[in-house]
């Protein structure tokens, strides 16, 4: 490889973060020590994942289950605690709420921030063992008041966090990332230990090509959900969708925002609100794709504009590229 094609001003996260920390003159950097933390901790599961099956992380954690009734994988079990670790350690955090505990934990006063974060150690973990693309998902608001975190303080409308992002454990590790202007891609180098960016300013095409859906559930679906997929399939006069489901919310929502269409997690008659989680599943979904320019909805109203009674609230959602996102819109409201 000549020197030309080496690039020798590389624009890892932490950078980025920093760039656009410097237009906000008020900003502490209390937001860029907390991102890092983040990282790291992706950093160590991105580790764990790639060698889960050598270190015998593979399996389930002894017949632990989780608030939602999953059994917990041994790797579930291990990224909650790289993560909570690494949050609380970084000083910058009141609140954290994991999928993988039951209770929201409030931060000891003397390491306590004014930061909560929301989020999923290791979603699509049914499919760890089958070595298919797992990853993290999570959502940050900032404390109402500084002076004291509370649960209150999460169970508050997605569209008041200040961040949201993912990580994709697959082929590479790739954080995708907003912090309220735009979306970008950071893939990781493992020779040096640094998220790159590799996906600037992410858009999600205006009308896509693709729904993604188990459409093993379709039995259970209201009429306006099973006429909206039927649309796709049994088109006139133009090719019909193509079906794309890996059952990884992760792995679905990334390829939606990069290659459009439609990702969705319907409400049913076996799961009135759906399955996926509001607070670190739907909200930061919903986060990222409205920041690449898509639209997610309930079918019935915004996903960023509900308000979660209990933090492991559950609800039903459609995301992906606008022009498809108002096509179910318009299906609802004429079923309504
Ligand atoms: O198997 P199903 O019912 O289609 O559900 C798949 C969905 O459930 C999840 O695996 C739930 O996530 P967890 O693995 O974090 O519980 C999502 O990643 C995925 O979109």
């Amino acid at each position: 490889m000549s020197e030309k094609n080496i690039t020798t001003d590389i624009i890892t996260l932490t950078r980025h973060v920093l760039d656009e920390q410097r237009k906000h003159k008020e900003a502490s950097g209390d937001l860029t020590i907390l991102l890092n933390a983040v990282q790291l901790g992706c950093k160590f599961v991105a580790t764990n994942v790639r060698k889960a099956r050598l270190l015998n992380l593979v399996g389930l954690a002894g017949g632990a289950v989780n608030v939602s009734g999953d059994e917990q994988k041994k790797l579930d079990v291990i990224s909650n605690e790289i993560f909570i670790n690494a949050l609380r350690s970084s000083g910058r955090v009141a609140v954290m709420v994991s999928e993988e505990d039951e209770d929201a934990i409030i931060v000891e006063e003397e390491t306590r921030g004014k930061y909560c974060v929301v989020f999923d150690p290791l979603d699509g973990s049914s499919n760890i063992d089958a070595g298919v693309n797992v990853g993290t998902i999570f959502g940050i608001y900032k404390i109402k008041d500084e002076s004291n975190g509370t649960i209150s303080d999460v169970l508050r409308p997605g569209r008041e966090m200040v961040v949201a992002g993912y990580c994709m454990y697959g082929s590479s590790a790739n954080m995708i990332i907003s912090v309220g202007n735009g979306v970008n891609g950071y893939t990781l180098d493992n020779a040096i230990g640094e998220f790159i960016l590799t996906h600037p300013n992410i858009q999600i095409p205006q009308r896509g090509k693709i729904y993604s859906v188990n459409e093993g559930n379709a039995k259970y679906w209201d009429e306006a959900c099973t006429e909206y997929f039927n649309s796709l399939k049994f088109t006139e006069g133009k090719n019909p969708y193509s079906a794309r489901y890996i059952g990884s919310m992760v792995a679905d929502v990334h390829r939606t925002l990069l290659y459009g269409g439609i990702f969705a997690y319907p409400a049913d008659k076996k799961s009135k609100n759906g399955k996926l989680r509001m607070l670190y599943e739907c909200f930061p979904m919903a986060f990222l794709t409205e920041q690449a320019g898509g639209k997610a909805t309930t079918g019935k109203e915004r996903v960023l504009d509900i308000t979660p009674q209990k933090i492991h609230d559950r609800c039903p959602i459609f995301l992906g590229s606008k022009e498809d996102i108002e096509d179910i819109e318009e299906i609802y409201k004429r079923h309504n």
